[in-house]
């Protein structure tokens, strides 16, 4: 038997399945999905591999042994092992940077490499060998990791002549990242009859044996722990037990579970879909109950009770015997959906996102494998949920950035979810108020089924919508963060006892800091950005590189004492809020205060019991908010978004406004919105006031098709990394030439190739960038190429020191 592995560490053009012999004992034992430890490359160190698929028969003529199995039992099923191979394809990784995304943290192994000392002597004259046995002969073994890192010299040509010599044997060891969790337990082995008889006959400490066994026949198992606590017997009468084999001991697995607050779900009133809720409801059950791959964009107004649709469906999903994956885009909104779930589901349901320590994700994804739990919840990577037979998968919020992951596999989880769809026969289910230009367009053109909700649930209206003209307050000298029609406003909904959320945009409301005579910015010495100021601390740091330093005012570039911090960050509308609504409890919710584990979640829950009456936050409040008492949305600048260099620039800004605003009135009472700008006559803006997507869709799809733009093509980003600014310049400059000539050559068509420059952030932790931008097909034939291009990259000395990856359509 011949087993396929794959290996980790390896570099991209090295990566490939590599045959090995299965030792006759590991034959039936080691199957594909499991993880292994085999010989590799000239020294037959010793690496952790994958078995990818079994075969008769090698090509190759001489074979090296598989050394050892580490998982008796696959860790990744067959459809998983699949999409390994998938995500190497699609977005050139190797077959461990897909398997490293897909298994959780805690579930990974690392490999330790010993020698140790056989007895036999070693006679030879090598003199780096005779002092490694002595090292190891003295300290029981040789730690060959941390040899290799600690000597100048290379270790395994001695090393190899002590292996050859039989004076040392090779060892490894296995250790897993997070342990499992794990109690001795007991149970009966015998009938309850034979206990008694047992009992009868027992000479010595009958009465004690008869409390244990009594215990164990009216359960399945115990602890062991609790046994003697309860029986009030020493271990040693368990092991007696065991021993005789009127019991027998075995280990009981715990799992950690996530922490819960108290489920919120049970004053909610019971759902009752509405004629147009149900009419939907039974379209994507015809969808689903077929057990054939299928995929459907739910568009539904905000507040037009999408969640509750699909909570419906998932029960008849459920139901029939089929599991679920849920993706929701940010941790912030999981709890709010999680207490729905967990109150209705119960323990069915796990929850999987980056909150969770390592050894709760584990548990959870072990809960998901064994079957216990059949509904996985969670943010992007959640759509590798180690489920088989699924019958449903939900993307909420479809259009969010974060469905695209920024490190290798550098995938979107709307494309693994559909690969999941059509292995699993499932529904892949795209829901948003706003989906992205994308989807809209795959729907209209009928290769989604589009359902629609037009209306909000329960006869609510959709928030009326006030565009403030912030050019009149600059006129008349104000130039407050909040505006004069935005401070009636929110004077209004206090007076109301009713609540408001303020919504701050980041990007370009970052406190930076510069200097008002010469104009110099101060930017990060290793990034090219400009670093924040945190009143916190009182230091500007970076936020990609964590560099921090002391504010000074006196300028850099000019010597003038003219440094100032500019912009408004949401402390500084925290203060502005004080002194205008001193009596008014706010509540901030932004990096700084929510980085904490579960402190969002906390926080949200105080604002909606009612102990604050303002929510100020950035991006986290704009979406998925469902609380009664808001009936007022603030947006404090809505420009912020609009003249980033992106083609995404207005789509971004129509969806972000449209969700912020729908946040208001969603029980009842009438909702309101401000949104204050400096352009006032901006199409978007305009759009997004009358909350009009088709409008939107109509024009931004022309904008995309006259300059082709995603969907009319896909976008590629060829990046290069490095510390010396040239060689990095020099390597995508070669690269380009050869791309263009291989275009050339192959004669591809419908391809725009731009010349290499630097990025907009040009420099990251010390290391230049350099891009690529390719207007493309994300096809095979493109992928081919591409593969081969960077192949050819790393197997070029020239390129030496430089990095490069590969990222399609990526955020920006
Ligand atoms: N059939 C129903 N019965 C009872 N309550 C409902 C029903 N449908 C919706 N609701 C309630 O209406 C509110 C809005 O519903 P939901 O959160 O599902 O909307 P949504 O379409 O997901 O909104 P958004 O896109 O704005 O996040 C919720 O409080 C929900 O509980
Ligand atoms: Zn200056
Ligand atoms: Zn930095």
């Amino acid at each position: 038997m011949i087993a396929k592995v794959a290996i980790e560490n390896l570099t991209y053009p090295a990566d490939a399945l590599f045959d090995y012999e299965v030792p006759a004992e590991l034959e039936g034992a080691l199957r594909p999905g499991c993880r292994v430890v085999v010989p590799f490359g000239g020294g037959n160190r010793r690496r952790q591999g994958m078995v990818m698929a079994l075969a008769e028969h090698s090509e190759l003529a001489s074979l090296k042994r598989v050394q050892r199995l580490v998982d008796e039992t696959p860790v990744l099923s067959e459809e998983l092992l699949g999409l390994v191979g998938f995500c190497k394809r699609r977005w050139f990784c190797t077959y461990f940077d897909a398997i490293k995304a897909i298994l959780p943290t805690g579930s990974r192994v690392r490999l330790r490499e010993y020698a140790v000392p056989t007895g036999e002597p070693y006679s030879g004259d090598d003199t780096l060998a005779r002092e490694l046995i002595a090292l190891a002969q003295s300290s029981g073994r040789l730690d060959l990791e941390k040899l290799r890192k600690e000597r100048s010299e290379p270790i395994d040509s001695a090393l190899a002549e002590l292996l050859q010599a039989g004076a040392l044997r090779r060892v490894s060891d296995v250790r897993r990242n997070a342990s499992d969790m794990t109690r001795l337990a007991a149970r009966l082995a015998v009938s309850h009859e034979e206990a008694d008889a047992y009992v009868r006959d027992c000479r010595a400490n009958a009465a004690k044996h008869e409390k244990v066994l009594d215990i164990l026949k009216g359960c399945e198992s115990v602890p062991v722990t609790e046994l003697c606590y309860l029986s009030g017997v020493s271990k040693s009468v368990v092991d007696t037990l065991a021993r005789r084999q009127i019991i027998e001991l075995h280990t009981l697995e715990l799992l950690r579970r996530p922490y819960r607050e108290k489920t919120r779900g049970g004053d909610r009133e019971p759902i009752r879909l509405s004629a147009g809720q149900h009419s939907v409801l039974e379209g994507l059950w015809a969808l689903c109950a077929g057990g054939r791959p299928e995929a459907a964009l739910l568009h539904g107004v905000t507040g037009s009770g999408k969640t509750e649709v699909y909570i419906s469906l998932i029960d008849r999903v459920i139901a029939a015997g089929r599991n679920v994956i849920v993706l929701v885009p940010e941790i912030a909104l999981t709890p709010q959906l999680t207490d729905r779930f967990y109150s209705r589901y119960g323990e069915r349901v796990a929850v999987l996102h980056s909150a969770l320590s390592v050894g709760e994700r584990y548990d959870e994804w072990k809960r998901l494998k064994n079957g216990e739990a059949s509904i996985a919840v969670g943010t992007r990577s959640a759509i590798f949920a180690p489920l088989d037979n699924v019958g449903l998968i939900v993307v909420d919020e479809e259009q969010e950035g974060s469905y695209k992951s920024e490190n290798s596999p550098r995938y979107h989880a709307r494309d693994v979810a559909k690969y999941r769809a059509v292995k699993n026969g499932a529904l892949l289910l795209l829901a948003s108020a706003t989906p992205s230009v994308e989807s809209y367009m795959s729907a209209k053109l009928g290769r989604y089924h589009l359902f629609t909700l037009s209306e909000r649930y329960g006869g609510s209206t959709l928030p009326e919508v006030l565009i403030a003209d912030m050019r009149e307050d600059l006129a008349k000298g104000e130039t407050s963060a909040i505006g004069e029609t935005l401070a009636a406003e929110l004077r209004f909904c206090l007076k109301r006892g009713e609540q408001a959320v303020l919504f701050l945009n980041r990007r370009g409301y970052n406190t930076f800091v510069g200097c008002r005579a010469c104009g110099e910015v101060r930017t990060c010495p290793n990034c090219s950005i400009a670093m924040t100021y945190h009143s916190r601390n009182g230091l500007l740091m970076c936020h990609y590189c964590g560099h921090s330093e002391e504010l000074s005012d006196v300028c850099p570039v000019c010597g003038s004492r003219g440094m100032r911090h500019l912009g408004t960050g949401t402390q500084r509308v925290e203060e502005q809020l004080a002194e205008l609504f001193p009596t008014a409890r706010v509540c901030r919710m932004d990096l700084d205060t929510t980085s904490y584990k579960s402190s969002h979640e906390k926080l949200l829950g105080a604002f909606r019991d009612g102990e604050y009456d303002i929510l100020l936050g950035t991006q986290m409040v704009t979406k998925g908010l469902d609380m009664p008492n808001v009936t007022l949305v603030g947006v404090l600048s809505a420009d912020a978004m609009l003249f980033v260099e992106d083609y995404r620039a207005a789509e971004r800004t129509f969806m972000q406004l449209t969700q912020v605003v729908g946040r208001a009135g969603r029980a009842g009472k009438r909702g309101y919105a401000v949104i204050q700008t400096y352009c006032p006559d901006n199409r978007v803006i305009e759009l997004a006031r009358r909350q009009d997507y088709e409008g939107f869709f109509e024009e931004e799809i022309l904008f995309r098709k006259n300059m082709i733009y995603p969907p009319y093509c896909d976008i590629c980003h060829i990046m290069f990394t490095g510390a010396d600014e040239g060689g990095v310049r020099e390597a995508a400059k070669r690269f380009h030439t050869a791309l263009a000539d291989e275009f050339r050559r192959t004669q591809a068509a419908n391809i725009i190739l731009f010349a290499p420059a630097p990025p907009p952030i040009a420099k990251i932790s010390q290391k230049y960038r350099q891009r690529i931008l390719l207007k493309c097909r994300d096809d095979k034939k493109l992928r081919q190429t591409l593969d081969k291009m960077l192949c050819n990259f790393y197997n070029n000395r020239e390129n030496r020191g430089v990095s490069i990856y590969v990222d399609i359509n990526p955020n920006l």
